[in-house]
């Protein structure tokens, strides 16, 4: 039976760099259903964003992608250039890290999102343009009429980063990628622009996936979160869910590594002791990525990489140990253990 609910579905994705001979991204799979926010959450280097980036069709020139990326029934993995330029600000719209990588430092911020609005739709100059200030004027830019002109070295930091959730979202798109969109901004503006970005998604139902290091992030804005650990999901589930009796000890390491009443924007990932294995480690791997960092490890670990298995309603666990950790194994990570 088809899901019809189902937009996009990423099956063993993998990213390889031949020249290099690094895989980063080994075996990565899930789901997004309509109007719901998927989180992947990591440490860096995890493949968060070149996984994001195989979706939307723009990963590096050199990288060689196999899997299966179908995206509303289709599949895009792979695809030509003409069909990613139909899909891309219409169906697919991406928020990056830094505004000014989509943000066109020769035309002014109304032009570009006026070109946006008529490359997808027989809009006339006039109502282009009106379509550009009203959107600006969406997303709290003020005197949007004006600003418009302006182009966009001449906008802050958080104004630009405005821009670019005017531009993703101007023509509805079914799926927004966005990758740390708020990481260049300061810690005060983050959330603003966090909550910002939410309320256009959902005022226009839109689905998106988020790539964050942040887990107070995840835990405010996705519905579901899958964490990513050396290029495979270590764990993946309903927010609410994994975050309270997460199952794998990497997500377990991972809460156990913030300190309570944070702020938000704070709650960045801290290392958890140990760092993941650098690329070039991963081909020559036989256990669980994580094994040389977990205190639950054993030999079955160190030789046998474990596979994503249920563990819950929706909450998958990649980890031979789940059944016997204890109820909070973020405990596993906080009583003087050694790692
Ligand atoms: N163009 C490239 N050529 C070779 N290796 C690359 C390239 N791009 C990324 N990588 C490697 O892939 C790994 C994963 O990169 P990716 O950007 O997806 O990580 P990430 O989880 O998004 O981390 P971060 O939070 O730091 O952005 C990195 O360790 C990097 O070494």
């Amino acid at each position: 039976m088809t899901d019809r609910q189902l937009l996009l579905s990423v099956r063993d994705l993998h990213v390889t760099f031949p020249e290099e001979r690094l895989t980063p991204v080994r075996g990565v799979s899930f789901d997004v259903r309509k109007g719901e926010v998927l989180a992947l959450v990591g440490e860096t280097g995890a493949g968060k964003s070149l996984t994001a980036r195989a979706v939307l069709g723009m990963a590096p020139p050199t990288a060689r992608l196999s899997g299966s990326v179908e995206f509303r029934g289709r599949e895009i993995l792979g695809a030509s250039r003409a069909v990613y330029a139909g899909l891309w600000g219409r169906r697919l719209a991406f928020v990056p890290q830094d505004a000014l990588s989509v943000l066109s430092p020769v035309h002014t911020v109304g032009d570009q999102l006026a070109a946006a609005v008529r490359s997808v739709s027989g809009t006339g100059r006039r109502a282009a343009r009106d379509a550009a200030v009203a959107a600006l004027e969406q997303v709290g830019i003020a005197d949007a009429a004006r600003r418009a002109r302006a182009y966009p070295h001449e906008f802050s930091g958080g104004m630009r980063q405005r821009a670019v959730l005017a531009m993703a979202m101007i023509n509805e798109p079914d799926l927004v990628v966005a990758d740390e969109p708020t990481t260049a901004l300061d810690p005060a503006r983050q959330e603003q622009v966090l909550e910002l970005l939410a309320e256009l998604r959902e005022s226009s139902g839109a689905a998106m996936l988020l790539v964050t290091h942040d887990l107070g992030v995840v835990a405010h804005h996705a519905d579901r979160v899958l964490v990513l650990y050396a290029g495979r999901a270590v764990e993946a589930g309903p927010v609410a869910d994994v975050l309270a009796r997460p199952r794998a000890p990497y997500t377990a390491g991972l809460l156990a590594s913030l300190p309570p009443d944070t702020p938000a924007v704070d709650r960045r990932l801290p290392a958890i002791g140990g760092a993941p294995p650098a690329p070039y480690e991963l081909a020559d791997l036989k256990g669980c990525a994580f094994a040389p960092r977990c205190p639950r490890a054993d030999d079955h670990c160190r030789t046998e990489a474990p596979r994503p298995e249920p563990a819950a309603d929706g909450h998958l666990v990649a980890c031979h140990h789940w059944r016997e950790l204890p109820a909070a194994p973020q405990q596993l990570f906080t009583e003087g253990t050694t790692l």
